[in-house]
């Protein structure tokens, strides 16, 4: 088992490069499955989820080579296998196989997704938007068949601005017959991103990133080369654990529009915000404001950047709010922030954070975000050593992160027991 041991208080100090988005990378590997030749994706993180889809769409047939950040997938040879176990349990966004198949091929059998289960995760949105194209959708013993003879576009709207569900939507209808209009559509920046690959594919979706998108399906998918965007989430981490150890780092190959939400948090909380056209540094001040901060879908603050923003409120003086109208109980960091001496109490949907000094724990990461958040506690932390536990969490989303953490003077190392 791995562990990460963090020595904390030293401020970060320096330049971090910020690799491309995980969530935009592990929707465009499966959206590469419709084209009928080679797809290039540059600017891909070296993630353990990328790793995962990577030998799913092998298993499919597809020849993928994956070298530094860049991936070659040739997807000519693919068929739509059954896949109720194996890779696909193990990561959340697995379910985009369900709308790349069923566009591919009228046909998937895809087990239900795995990943950071911090709450009830349902895919209702999804199936409802695969019915509506015209396939029967059936859970087989945990895995969901779907079967179409024709997919036909229609107008569907979404109870819930769901990310997972606009991008699966637009992946089976981007070759279905007739023209698909998906009304209350998320508006994250990885649903654009996502768009901008099948266009170049060949595909014709109109208004990705405002809550109407519209899909007018074609008959074949080409290959093409595109660059992923650049993860917001690990740029908003880095951000947060800037401001946290009261440090001065310039946060490098990020769009800082992407950020915005997080950006007026930190400076209503007293951290100093330079934005540039591609980067932006974080200068941490001495005293820290509480606040509140309510997590929303796009361009809201993001529920991705909630556990991380907890560890930064502990640094703030007073009682801040802070509320989750995404995820209702997404709140696994609390209990080991308290371990590390935290005062915090969850109350509904919110948590209450009481400012003042941690100690350094042994900690347990739940999950992706709740393992950041406690990476950026323990570099708070002076005196003693952090062991964080459940480092394969963190993984998913942070490449490079101990080389990262080092590089900006952190006393950071990997153990392994
Ligand atoms: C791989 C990926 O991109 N993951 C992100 C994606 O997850 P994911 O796409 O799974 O999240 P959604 O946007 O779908 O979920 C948003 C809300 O809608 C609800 N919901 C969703 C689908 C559905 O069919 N029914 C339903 O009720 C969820 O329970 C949640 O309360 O967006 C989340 C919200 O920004 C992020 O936290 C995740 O990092
Ligand atoms: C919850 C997350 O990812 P996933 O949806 O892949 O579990 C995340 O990136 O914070």
């Amino acid at each position: 088992m791995e562990k990460l041991m963090i020595t904390g208080g030293r401020p970060l100090q320096g330049t971090v490069t910020i690799s491309g988005a995980k969530n935009s990378a592990i929707a465009l590997i499966p959206a590469a499955l419709l084209a009928d030749s080679e797809v290039i994706l540059d600017n891909l993180p070296l993630l353990s989820d990328v790793a995962v889809y990577s030998e799913i769409l092998e298993a499919l047939g597809a020849r993928v080579s994956w070298e530094g950040s860049q991936m070659r997938i040739d997807p000519s040879n693919v068929k739509s296998i059954p896949m109720p176990n194996g890779s696909v349990k193990k990561l959340r966004a697995s379910y985009y196989m369900m709308g790349a198949l069923l566009g591919k091929f009228g046909e998937a059998l895809i087990g239900l997704p795995g990943g950071c289960n911090f709450e009830p995760r349902p895919i209702d949105q999804h199936i409802k938007g695969f019915e509506a194209l015209g396939a029967t959708a059936v859970n087989e013993h945990g895995a969901i068949h779907l079967h179409a003879e024709e997919l036909r576009g229609t107008k569907i709207y979404l109870d819930v601005a769901s990310v997972g569900a606009t991008i699966n939507i637009m992946l089976a209808a981007a070759k279905a017959t007739g023209s698909t209009m998906i009304e209350n559509a998320a508006k994250e920046p990885e649903i654009i991103d996502v768009a901008t690959l099948l266009n170049s594919m060949g595909a014709i979706i109109k208004g990705a990133g405002t809550e109407t998108i519209r899909i007018e399906g074609v008959q074949k998918l080409h290959g093409c080369r595109h660059s992923i965007i650049p993860d917001r989430i690990q740029a908003g981490t880095y951000m947060i654990a800037a401001a946290a150890t009261r440090g001065n780092v310039l946060i490098d190959s990020v769009i800082p529009k992407h950020l915005e939400a997080l950006t007026a948090k930190l400076q209503e909380i007293g951290v100093t915000v330079e934005e540039m056209d591609e980067s932006i540094r974080i200068i941490g001040g001495p005293n820290y404001q509480h606040v509140d901060v309510k997590a929303l879908v796009y361009p809201g603050f993001p529920t991705d950047l909630q556990s991380p923003m907890t560890s930064l409120l502990t640094q703030a003086e007073g009682a801040s709010v802070l509320s989750d109208f995404v995820y209702s109980n997404r709140f696994k960091h609390v209990p080991e922030l308290v371990r590390m001496g935290a005062k915090i109490r969850v109350e509904g949907r919110s948590a209450v954070i009481e400012g003042g000094p941690l100690n350094a724990a042994k900690v347990q990461a739940a999950d992706l975000r709740a393992g950041a958040a406690l990476v950026i506690a323990g570099l708070t932390v002076e005196g003693g050593v952090t062991e964080i536990e459940g480092v394969e969490y963190i993984d998913r989303g942070y490449d490079n992160l101990v080389t990262n953490l080092r590089n900006l003077g952190a006393d950071v190392w990997r153990e392994t027991t």
